[in-house]
């Protein structure tokens, strides 16, 4: 068994992430939660919990002391930064703090000292009016993972619960740029990523996976658009030549529903919205956002960063807590 302990990041610290970290802390032996620790700042999570008035100790510690402290105390990992944040009042003067979280989770993991990153979820907004150049964490992620020379990797978000599974091609983009960001290639090269995860991650000896069209009926023999057979059926052939147990494309309205899940493990959507609004739908509470493709296990819950609710203590920590558990399950793969 894996002894390593899972690196939970920051996220926008006005965001609800503070107070989740806490609650799953609070939750760890009702819910069997592995061992992880926060890279963040200690005063600013005591203040939150005493803001609640929860009876949550603060450790700040050194990554080798999470173990140890963790059954006692709440580890911190401490940033170089101080941070100051009002809940539900985002500001991008936090984005030094949000960035350094992620970058030395992702080094401690890299470096061994830890089995996983979970991310806390941060408003790319925020970190956008601070400069920050990449669309979210996945693509964040693979180019800290390209960092030192290693060979670039294609990201690949996948949002997972028991119910459902679902990938999209295409990420972080307008609607209006899917049709022409979508290519045949990247079908193939997602595919191959995710049937490739599915068996060496996930334990599924042969992953089954149905493709979604990207038009109405899946393009209605083309009366509806062209791109479900010009793209995604050359895709699925070439998935299948490679021995991929691919469906598709099949019409997206009638894929999700208990029984058409029932007939594979991932649903390939051509665009995030495609994807996320069923698993959203079906398991909001449980569903765990998953980075493949990357060389080190990266989750985080499904949801966002709620500023809407933040400070007011009703933020459901379930997804963050059903994403450390995946972590650690994938982290010992
Ligand atoms: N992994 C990440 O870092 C993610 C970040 N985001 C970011 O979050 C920001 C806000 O996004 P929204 O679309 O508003 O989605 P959201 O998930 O933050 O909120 C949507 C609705 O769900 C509720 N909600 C969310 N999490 C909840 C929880 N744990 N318990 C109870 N209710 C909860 C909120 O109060 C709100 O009404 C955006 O800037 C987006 O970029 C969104 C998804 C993932
Ligand atoms: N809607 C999911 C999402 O935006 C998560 O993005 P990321 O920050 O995990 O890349």
């Amino acid at each position: 068994m894996n002894q390593r302990p899972l690196l939970l990041t920051q996220g926008d610290p006005a965001g609800i992430g503070p107070e989740l970290s806490l609650r799953a802390w609070l939750e760890r032996d009702r819910a069997a939660l592995p061992p992880f620790a926060v890279l963040g700042d200690p005063d600013h999570l005591a203040r939150v919990a005493a803001m609640f008035g929860w009876s949550v100790p603060i450790a700040p510690v050194a990554p080798e002391q999470i173990r140890s402290a963790f059954s006692d105390a709440l580890p911190v990992v401490p940033l170089s930064v101080a941070v100051s944040a009002e809940p539900g009042r985002p500001d991008p003067a936090h984005a030094p703090s949000v960035l350094e979280s992620i970058d030395r989770a992702v080094r401690l993991v890299r470096a061994g000292s830890a089995a996983a990153v979970v991310t806390n979820p941060i408003a790319k907004h925020v970190l956008y009016d601070a400069g920050f150049k990449h669309p979210g964490h996945t693509e964040y992620l693979a180019a800290l993972a390209a960092e030192g020379g290693a060979e670039t990797c294609h990201p690949v978000m996948m949002l997972w619960s028991e119910q459902l599974a679902v990938v999209p091609v295409t990420v972080h983009i307008s609607l209006s740029e899917v049709p022409s960001a979508l290519t045949t290639d990247l079908i193939v090269l997602t595919g191959r990523i995710v049937a490739r995860e599915l068996r060496d991650r996930f334990g599924i000896d042969r992953p089954r996976l149905a493709l979604a069209g990207l038009n109405p009926h899946a393009g209605e023999n083309g009366a509806m658009g062209t791109e479900d057979a010009r793209i995604i059926v050359p895709a699925v052939d070439i998935l299948r030549a490679e021995g991929i147990d691919a469906a598709g494309p099949l019409p997206a309205d009638t894929m999700f529903h208990a029984r058409a899940r029932g007939r594979y493990d991932a649903a390939l959507a051509m665009y995030h919205d495609q994807a996320l609004i069923p698993i959203k739908t079906i398991a909001f509470d449980e569903a765990v956002n998953v980075t493949l493709g990357l060389p080190f296990v990266r989750t985080s819950p499904d949801h966002g960063t709620a500023f809407d609710i933040a400070g007011k203590g009703i933020a459901r920590p379930d997804s963050l807590m059903a994403a450390l558990r995946l972590a650690a399950r994938l982290g010992r793969a």
